[in-house]
């Protein structure tokens, strides 16, 4: 069984035998935030079904391709189509493009999602800074051995998602006219949305929003001390005691109504991020 670190060389060789320019700054692009890869220039498009150990994407509103560019002139990577726990990958496989862009050099993640909103505060399309989260999964990417190249055994969480970002993408909202909030997402396995008296135990659990992805790799990006944005779109509004019914559909949907304020907001920090 090949390690992690071959495998994510293997990776990392052929993609680098695709592109000029090594990116600093990686994007995982949620559900219904894909077309912020059509902003990229100069794009370097690679199916994942090309690149070794990648698994392929399975769900609707993820493209499964990787796009290289630049964005405001700085070299991006950016995945269109993340993977899920749900899609009946392993932790490791779901966190394996995280390892890759470490891997092509990148040191600041963005990570973004589509979720529920449970602060009674926030409206579906608002856009909300993650501070923190609670991995809910039961699941834990970095169970197993550990390859001591690639990070400690037992990674220190207490700043998982960089302050300095924090402060830099509430600085760049509020200098576009943006309102963003800030919060906590509790992160679930899916694929099945909660149920009222789940929303409601996650909500006093300190939970602001809930979504099925983002916490396995923000795990894995601290395992290798990488710097950590994340920025949900609530798409819709979970608040256990009102609950209505919800699709997926609506949730493509209404994170793609944010695409115009969503794609201001990353250009804007990525500009800033690289230097
Ligand atoms: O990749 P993300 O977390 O944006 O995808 C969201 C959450 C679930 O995977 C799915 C539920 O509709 O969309
Ligand atoms: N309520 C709810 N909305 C979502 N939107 C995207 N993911 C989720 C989820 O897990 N729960």
């Amino acid at each position: 069984m090949e390690d992690v670190l071959t495998k994510r060389n293997a990776a990392v060789k052929k993609i680098e035998g695709l592109i000029e320019k090594t990116p600093k700054t990686g994007l995982i692009l949620g559900s219904g935030l894909g077309e912020l890869a059509d902003e990229i220039q100069h794009p370097v498009t690679i199916d994942y079904t090309d690149i070794p150990h990648f698994p392929e994407s399975t769900v609707e509103g993820h493209a499964g391709k990787l796009v290289i560019g630049e964005l405001h002139g700085e070299t991006v990577v950016a995945m269109r189509g993340r993977f899920h726990y749900y899609e009946g990958y392993s932790m490791q496989e779901v966190t394996f493009p995280v390892r890759v862009m470490k891997g092509l050099g990148v040191e600041n993640v963005i990570i973004t999602n589509a979720c529920g909103g449970m602060n009674e505060n926030f409206q579906a399309g608002d856009l909300m800074i993650v501070d923190d989260h609670l991995n809910m999964t039961g699941e834990n990417p970095l169970i197993g051995p550990n390859e001591k190249e690639l990070g400690a055994r037992f990674p220190d969480m207490s700043q998982a998602y960089t302050p300095a970002f924090l402060s830099l993408a509430k600085a760049k909202a509020s200098k576009l006219g943006i309102n963003i909030q800030q919060g906590v997402y509790a992160g679930i396995t899916g694929p099945s949305y909660m149920t009222p008296a789940e929303l409601i135990m996650l909500r006093k659990l300190g939970a602001d929003t809930v979504g099925m992805s983002t916490v396995p790799e923000v795990i894995v990006a601290n395992h290798m001390q990488m710097n950590v944005l994340g920025i949900s779109c609530i798409t819709d509004m979970a608040i256990g005691e009102e609950l209505e019914p919800l699709s997926h559909e609506q949730v493509v949907e209404v994170a793609a109504q944010t695409k115009p304020t969503f794609i201001k907001l990353v250009k804007e920090i990525v500009a800033s991020l690289e230097k």
